[in-house]
Formats: C-alpha cells, sequence, structure tokens
C-alpha cells in the first residue's frame, strides 16, 4: 500500500495540516482531564466558585479549540484523500487503455473494473482514517500514560496491564481478518462478473429460458460473498463488546484499587477523575488502532491489487525509436507467421504466409474456429506473432508506433460495437475531424443510407448502449462506415457482412471496390458468395493455410475449398 501513497504527494501540505490538527486536538482531548481534576480538587471541595467558574471557562475554549482543530482535519483528510482516488483512477484507467488483449485476458474485466472502483475506494477511505489515527493513536495513548502516571504512578499498573491483553485480542482479530478480507475482495470480483453476463446477455438468457438458472448463478455467488462478510462482521462485532468487557473491568479496579490510594492519602478525589479519563482515552486509543489494523490489510489487499494492475507491462509496446510508416502503407505481408494464444499448448496459427496487395482483395474462408479473427487481430498488433514476421510494406509491425500503425487501418471487427450516442458521432468515430459530407459518403458506400433515412432524427438519432436499438445488419452497415470514414491504406473486415441479405452485401461489395480502389483489403467471410470475386482466397483449416489462389484455382486444386463451396452453392453458381 505504501507503493500508492506516492499519489498523495501533491497533496503533502494538507496531509501536513491535517496532522498538525490532529496534534493539536490530541493535545486539547489530553489537557481537558486535568482541568477537570483541578476543578474537582482546587474549586469544588475548598468550595471556590469563583475558581470553577475560570477553570470552566477555560475548558469550554479548550473543548472549542479541539473542535475547531477535529472539523478542520476532517475535511482536509477527506478532500486530500479523496483527490489522492480520483488521481489513482486516472491513472489505472490510462495504463489499462495501453493494455494489449493479453491482459485483459489475464486480469478479465470485471476484476478490472473492480479494482478500479471498490479497491480503490478502500485505500481511500483507509487513508482518510490514517490521516487521523496514526497521529491521535500514538500520542493519545502515551500521552494518556505519561499523564496517568503524573497522576499517580502505582495505580497506573492497572493501565499497563490491561494494555497487553488488548493488544492481544486486536491481534487474534487481525489475523483471522486478513484472509477473509482479501476473499471478500475476489468474490466481489466474481459478483460482478456474472451480474456483468447476465447484464449483458439478457436477451440470450431470456431467450434460452434461463432467467431462473442464472437467477441460481447469481444467488449463489451473493450467497457467498454475503457469507464472507457476515464471517468478517461477525469478528468485528465481536471485538468491540470484548474490549469494552475488558475496559469495564479496568474502570472497576482503578476505582477500586483508586479508591484505596485515596484512603491512603497517595491520590486526591479529582486526580482520581481525571485518572479515569485517561484510562477510557488510552482504551479508545487502543480502539482506534484496532479498527485500522483491521482496515489496513483488507486496503492493503486492495492496493495489491491495484498496483497488480499499475505494475503490469503491456506485452505490446512501441519500439524504443518508432519507425514511421509510409503516408500510404503498403501490401501486408504474413511471413511464416506462426501464433500461440497465451498459455495454449498448441498454435491458433502456423506456418501462415501470404501477401495481401494493395488495390486488391484479399478473403479469408475457413470453419469456425480455424484462425480467421486471429489472423486479422495480428495486424493491428492487437496481439503479437509468436513467430515469423507481419508486415506492412517493409516494416515489421513491431517497428512501427502503435497509433501510427492503427492510423493506417480500418477495422470493421466480427462483433460490430457501438457506442452511445447518436449516429452521426458514431461514424465520426472512425475520423474526429470528419465532416458531415464525409460522414454521409461513407454511410452511402455501407448502404446505411436509407435505413438512417427513416429514422426519425437521420444521422442525430441517438443510438442506445451497444447499439441495441437497431438491427444486427444495421449495426454491421455502420461499423462499416466508422471504417469507411477514416479512408485507411488497408481496411480489415472481420466477417463483417454475415448479418447483411445476399442484395445488400453484393451492393456493398460492389460499392466498396470503387471506394478502395488503391487500398488493400483483408475480407474474413463464412459465405463462399462474399469472397469468390476476390483477386486472392486464403483457405484456413485448423490454423493452417489449406489453400490459397482464385476462386477457380481453387476449385481445380483445393479439396477443402470444394467442400466448403459444394456445402453452399448450387451448381449454376459454382460453373
Ligand atoms: N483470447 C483467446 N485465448 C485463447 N484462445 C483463443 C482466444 N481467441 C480465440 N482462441 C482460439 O483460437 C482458435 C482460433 O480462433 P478464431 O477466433 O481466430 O477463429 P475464427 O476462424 O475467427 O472463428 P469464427 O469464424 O468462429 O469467428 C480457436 O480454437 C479459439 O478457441
Amino acid at each position: 500500500m505504501l507503493k500508492l501513497f506516492r499519489f498523495m504527494k501533491p497533496y503533502r501540505t494538507a496531509v501536513i495540516f491535517t496532522l498538525v490538527l490532529v496534534f493539536l486536538q490530541t493535545l486539547s482531548d489530553l489537557y481537558l482531564p486535568t482541568l477537570m481534576s483541578d476543578i474537582v480538587d482546587d474549586g469544588v471541595v475548598p468550595g471556590d466558585t469563583g475558581y470553577i467558574w475560570r477553570i470552566g471557562a477555560l475548558m469550554l475554549v479548550i473543548a472549542a479549540l479541539g473542535g475547531v482543530c477535529a472539523v478542520g482535519a476532517s475535511y482536509l483528510s477527506a478532500k486530500s484523500a479523496g483527490a489522492f482516488g480520483r488521481d489513482l483512477r486516472s491513472r489505472v484507467f490510462a495504463h489499462v487503455e495501453q493494455f494489449s488483449l493479453n491482459e485483459f485476458d489475464k486480469i478479465g474485466t470485471a476484476s478490472l473494473i473492480t479494482r478500479t472502483t471498490n479497491d480503490i475506494t478502500q485505500v481511500q477511505m483507509v487513508l482518510t482514517m490514517l490521516m487521523r489515527v496514526m497521529v491521535m493513536a500514538p500520542l493519545m495513548c502515551i500521552g494518556g500514560i505519561i499523564m496517568a502516571m503524573s497522576k499517580d504512578v502505582k495505580l497506573s499498573l492497572v493501565i499497563i496491564a490491561v494494555v497487553p491483553v488488548l493488544a492481544i485480542i486486536i491481534l487474534l482479530v487481525v489475523m483471522r481478518s486478513i484472509p477473509l478480507f482479501k476473499s471478500m475482495q475476489t468474490k466481489i470480483d466474481k459478483l460482478n462478473l456474472v451480474l456483468r453476463e447476465n447484464l449483458t446477455g439478457i436477451r440470450v438468457i431470456r431467450s434460452f429460458n434461463r432467467t431462473r438458472h442464472e437467477q441460481g448463478r447469481f444467488n449463489a455467488a451473493n450467497e457467498d460473498l454475503t457469507q464472507t462478510s457476515i464471517a468478517v462482521n461477525r469478528l468485528m462485532a465481536g471485538l468491540m463488546p470484548v474490549m469494552m468487557l475488558v475496559m469495564n473491568l479496568a474502570s472497576i479496579a482503578i476505582i477500586w484499587y483508586g479508591g484505596k490510594r485515596i484512603e491512603a492519602g497517595g491520590i486526591a478525589v479529582g486526580d482520581l477523575i481525571a485518572f479515569i479519563q485517561y484510562a477510557w482515552q488510552i482504551m479508545f486509543a487502543l480502539i482506534f488502532a484496532s479498527m485500522m489494523f483491521v482496515m489496513v490489510p483488507r486496503a492493503s489487499a486492495s492496493a495489491a491489487r491495484i498496483q497488480e494492475v499499475l505494475d503490469m507491462q503491456p506485452a505490446i509496446q512501441d519500439a524504443d525509436a518508432p519507425q514511421p510508416m509510409p503516408a500510404r502503407a503498403g501490401s501486408v505481408v504474413f511471413d511464416n507467421v506462426t501464433f500461440y494464444y497465451p498459455g495454449a499448448e498448441v498454435p491458433a496459427l502456423s506456418n501462415i504466409s501470404f501477401t495481401a496487395e494493395p488495390g486488391k482483395a484479399t478473403a479469408i474462408i475457413g470453419g469456425t474456429g480455424s484462425g480467421k479473427s486471429t489472423l486479422i487481430h495480428l495486424i493491428p498488433r492487437f496481439y503479437d506473432a509468436s513467430e515469423g514476421a507481419v508486415r506492412i510494406g517493409n516494416e515489421d509491425v513491431r517497428r512501427a508506433s502503435q497509433e501510427q500503425l492503427r492510423d493506417s487501418i480500418g477495422l470493421v471487427p466480427q462483433k460490430a460495437l457501438l457506442f452511445t450516442g447518436t449516429i452521426a458521432e458514431n461514424i465520426r468515430f472512425g475520423k474526429e475531424d470528419a465532416t458531415d459530407e464525409e460522414i454521409r459518403h461513407a454511410a452511402a458506400v455501407a448502404q446505411a443510407t436509407d435505413f438512417i433515412g427513416s429514422m426519425p432524427e437521420g444521422y442525430d438519432s441517438i443510438l442506445a448502449q451497444g447499439g441495441t436499438n437497431v438491427s444486427g445488419g444495421q449495426k454491421q452497415r455502420l461499423s462499416i462506415a466508422r471504417a469507411l470514414v477514416r479512408r485507411p491504406s488497408i481496411y480489415l473486415f472481420d466477417d463483417s457482412f454475415s448479418a447483411l441479405d445476399f442484395k445488400t452485401d453484393a451492393k456493398l461489395r460492389a460499392a466498396l471496390k470503387t471506394e478502395t480502389a488503391d487500398a488493400t483489403l483483408i475480407i474474413v467471410a463464412q459465405r463462399v458468395s462474399t469472397v469468390m470475386d476476390a483477386d486472392q482466397i486464403i483457405v484456413l483449416e485448423e490454423g493452417k493455410i489449406a489453400g490459397i489462389g482464385t476462386h477457380r484455382e481453387l476449385l481445380a486444386n483445393s479439396e477443402v475449398y470444394r467442400e466448403i463451396v459444394m456445402s453452399q452453392l448450387s451448381e449454376e453458381e459454382i460453373a
């Protein structure tokens, strides 16, 4: 957790002021019992009303000053810890933005969300308390012991005997609660994961009548978290009464032994009253410290989870001196590329070699799981090839800057993903400074003009989260328009025509041909009709190239391609 405290640096003035204010507040708390004892011994016993009024007024002033310090310390600690939380969230978010898909796969989206929100809040809360307790508890405890000893050394033995008992109780509770707190954070991750899957997959869950099953899954995760929280809270709830019991027993011992000391003339009545107050102050300081002992391990479990994210270096990084990409990037070359997903024993792609030329369309076809999307993902460096190289022009993609590389690419992903906002904003996502004219043109090429025109607000129609208020085919066309508006030199279509009817598919491909005349086109498709006009077709099977050539060449030479074609086209179409 200490590592994270570097984020407090900008707020050190506020922290120093907080510590000073807490220091002053504690001094005032420590001084009040002594004044009380003076009132009793020098005012009440001799019957000096003037003295009582004077010291009473002084007590009021000191209590008021202590109160002002307490309010100031609360304000400053909450403010600086709040700013710390804000900065840390931004830092984690910015760091996660640089992650490659490897890191997302490793930590998981749900856990990243918990770590950026709940975990940071835990650390922030502890920091707010820590700023106050770390000065107050030791000062109150040591100061209290000194003040109590100044009243009567012998009586102080009672306090000195009780403190280790309290310390042992606290230690036992802390040792039991640390693992529980750790597992609580993991269980919050699990709950978030189930919740996320349920919310995003609500349509599938309903259509398969799996609502009850999913409810059960959620309840199980919820119950699991609840049980751990209950176990932790039981421990915490037990701590307070046990500590109070010890404190009350200590008070009885002090009053009993103090009575004897008064009888023996070793201590005055006022001093005994002050002594009892100091004893309570010492024990309250220990209770505060024990709360910290409980909260700090929980927060440090959270801090470790946050630090893990911050320490994680993106597997894909820019080269030290990135090479500039040519203005219009040329061909895409796969040079004997083999790729393993992290931890996988079998490669998802093996020995892939081909060249996709500018001005030509290269299509990739193959069964599900044959590695088509994986191949596409190596071009914008979502993953890096394990062996061999992917080159654009003559430059290895690993030597270019990721930003420049991706600037030259227009990717239409397999799952069309849109953002909350208007249709125009979603298309403009591809090019920030696109004019209205460019947006309309991209929409026209993507065959989206008709359906956009039929929407009540046209280009200003609002899309719901994830684009749920448009159809699958409409979503695909919008994400195609988003890529087209960039006018990149490389287009990657990852099964992007699958939700289109045959007529729209054909019209779109015809429009694309003129639009992307000098660009390099790589089209992944399942439908033969989509790929048969391509200049080059690559047939993938289990991550290997099973054939490469034009439609006619492959029909003649590739058994795998023939099988795919036979399963989809009629005799006349094949001819
Ligand atoms: N993130 C991942 N981690 C581990 N393995 C993966 C990951 N993504 C895909 N795979 C595996 O890699 C192989 C190729 O997957 P890929 O998504 O490239 O296939 P595809 O040809 O695009 O399939 P489809 O047509 O069904 O989309 C599959 O066996 C798949 O299980």
